[in-house]
């Protein structure tokens, strides 16, 4: 079996709570296990945890020279630690209304690459970043490297493609692609023509929110709109609709990082109190998609610095910076000014 399946296959094992291999170690999720599972799965009540630096930093474990600031960390297992406490360390949704957990002893793990790309695979499915380490084999079996290559070097496969006519816009077609890391559908709006030269893309994250409902929460819903707006004025261009909700850790997980947001947390804590980095996504498919369309030179429509160097990295020459700024409202306003003072998105 190729890596691709295998992945998606773990991801829905996942979901679905169930147990996956990666190396040597298998994992459960501690958001999805039932107790059932746990029961069978962990019959004598011995699994340790596993959660990512980020986690380990916001419970106050580990200290500056230990591996909770850089890598996964396991927490030992102890009479306490069942389905319930291991969710309160999991969901930082819990931690303002209980009592302190503890005492906890974190240790560093193993191995660290088998630990991330464990902890990538739970982020993949939109899962938080806790996993139950369990003795038991299961069905499906990946190899760290199948989930950091596949991460690293997505391949876009083109399933379907057919004209898509949209308001005052010129002739225009969407091109559906399947991600070969996670099995989720990306999607190409080629708009008119851009015969020879670079064309303007943008390349957008997926916002439920945002591009749905209208959220004010953020601005994707007004970049959305303005970026096709610009395109179609401009005669043609490209614009990819990528699957990577919530800066890539999945929307509920975005939801969770909200809900820290309305205690006070700004959109960067929020993220690391979740126990993730704060921006989870790459541009390696992004960079598959355009390749597939022909396209190796591109004027890019954005102020986010690392979506000019994702391109970059993986190929495509990004000829002209063209900046995508929307008027702000009184709900966006600190998210906006977060993004350039803490995640250096440019002005
Ligand atoms: N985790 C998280 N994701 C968010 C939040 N607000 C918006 N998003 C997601 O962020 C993505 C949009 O990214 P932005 O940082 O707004 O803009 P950008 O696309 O990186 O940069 P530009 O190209 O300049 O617009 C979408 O996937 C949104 O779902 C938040 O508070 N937390
Ligand atoms: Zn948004």
């Amino acid at each position: 079996m190729t890596a691709a399946p295998a992945i998606e296959q773990a991801i829905a094992a996942l979901r679905a709570g169930r147990a996956v291999t990666v190396g040597s170690s298998t994992i459960l999720p501690v958001e999805t296990a039932t107790q059932a599972t746990l029961d069978l799965l962990d019959a004598k009540g011995r699994a340790p945890m596993l959660i990512s630096a980020q986690r380990a930093h916001a419970l106050g474990l580990g200290n500056e020279r230990e591996a909770a600031r850089d890598g996964p960390v396991e927490i030992s297992h102890c009479e306490w630690l069942d389905r319930d406490a291991a969710r309160r360390l999991a969901d930082p949704g819990l931690d303002f209304d209980r009592e302190p957990i503890g005492p906890l002893t974190a240790i560093a793990v193993e191995k660290p690459d088998e630990a991330q790309a464990a902890l990538t695979l739970a982020r993949l499915a939109g899962l938080l970043p806790a996993l139950w380490l369990i003795d038991d084999a299961s069905a499906v079996s990946l190899l760290p490297a199948d989930i950091a290559g596949a991460v690293a070097r997505p391949e876009a496969m083109i399933v379907a493609r057919a004209r898509l006519p949209l308001d005052d816009l010129p002739p225009s077609q969407m091109v559906a692609f399947r991600d070969s890391a996670s099995g989720e559908e990306h999607v190409a709006l080629v708009v008119g023509a851009f015969d020879g030269k670079p064309p303007l893309v943008r390349l957008h994250s997926e916002c439920l929110t945002g591009d749905v409902f209208g959220s004010l929460k953020c601005d994707c819903g007004p970049q959305l709109k303005e970026a096709l707006r610009i395109i179609g004025a401009e005669g043609g261009g490209v614009l990819l609709y990528l699957r990577q909700e919530g800066r890539g850790i999945g929307l509920a997980n975005k939801l969770r990082a909200y809900a820290l947001q309305d205690r006070g947390l700004d959109t960067v804590d929020a993220n690391r109190r979740l126990g993730f980095a704060d921006d989870e996504r790459g541009y390696g498919m992004a960079a598959a998609i355009l390749r597939a369309l022909g396209i190796d030179q591109v004027r890019l429509l954005t102020n986010n610095p690392n979506k000019l160097t994702g391109l970059g990295d993986h190929g495509i020459e990004v000829v002209e910076r063209v900046a995508h700024h929307m008027p702000v409202n009184p709900h966006n306003a600190d998210y906006i000014a977060t993004k350039q003072d803490r995640s250096g998105h440019l002005a």
